[in-house]
């Protein structure tokens, strides 16, 4: 008869299963740390690719000396809110706003001077408008705000207002440059100034140029010509 001799004790034997429970433990332990590391560097890629994305969108459509938006955003922005003038019936005015004799501050205080009077009209502009207006910077010394539900009347005497905070505030922060600084408006509602995207343009422009030849500091309405 052969006699059976256990290999281990039953203590032995509850020992080692507590410890294979152990290393289990922590190898799943470990293998979760893995993952969540893993998860963490894939979400901190995911959102260095958002804010690049993001910061590349902003560029694209942003000019970079004003932060205003730039021509192309504002002819996109100008054929969307006609359709949806169109589609809604309701009120759409154009304000464009030119610098008045913008190359005096060139010629006199030096270039990176006119720049500079640029941006404070900037913030100027972009204090004054709504949530829903679009304000950008179409060229050179020039600048449009595109006002959504907004009739001409309206649209004249909000960028009187901006007329008279440019006119009033110093345009340098530290005061070297000129004491003052105006610019002339032309302001056109669609669509009864202009059927489409060029004529609303044409019209705005032209009560911007009457402004101009008015003496400047000043705003017309299309229509008043
Ligand atoms: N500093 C600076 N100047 C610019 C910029 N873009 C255009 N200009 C200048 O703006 C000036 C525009 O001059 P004009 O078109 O003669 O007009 P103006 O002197 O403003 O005269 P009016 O419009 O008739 O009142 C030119 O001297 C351009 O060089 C810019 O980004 N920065």
């Amino acid at each position: 008869m052969r006699l059976c001799v256990p290999l281990v004790t039953q203590d032995e034997l509850v020992g080692m299963l507590h410890l294979e429970g152990l290393a289990a433990q922590a190898k799943l332990r470990d293998e979760q740390e893995q993952l969540a590391v893993s998860l963490a560097e894939q979400l901190a890629l995911a959102l260095g690719n958002a804010r690049l994305r993001e910061s590349l969108r902003r560029q694209s459509v942003l000019d970079p000396l004003t932060g205003l938006f730039n021509r192309r955003y504002f002819e996109e922005t100008l054929r969307r809110e006609l359709a949806r003038s169109r589609r809604m019936a309701s009120p759409l005015s154009l304000v464009v706003l030119d610098v008045d004799h913008f190359k005096r501050v060139n010629d006199g205080y030096g270039h990176a001077t006119g720049d500079a009077v640029l941006r404070t009209i900037a913030q100027l502009v972009r204090q004054s408008i709504r949530d829903c207006d679009v304000a950008c910077r179409y060229g050179g010394e020039e600048l449009v705000i595109l006002m959504p539900d907004c009739a001409q009347q309206d649209a004249a005497r909000r960028a009187e207002a901006l007329r008279a905070d440019i006119a009033g505030a110093p345009p340098m922060p530290d005061g070297a440059g000129p004491d003052t600084i105006t610019a002339s408006f032309g302001v056109a509602e669609f669509p009864i100034h202009g059927p489409d995207a060029e004529a609303l343009f044409r019209a705005a422009d032209r009560a911007l140029y009457q402004a101009k030849r008015e003496g400047r500091n000043r705003v017309i309405a299309a229509g008043q010509q």
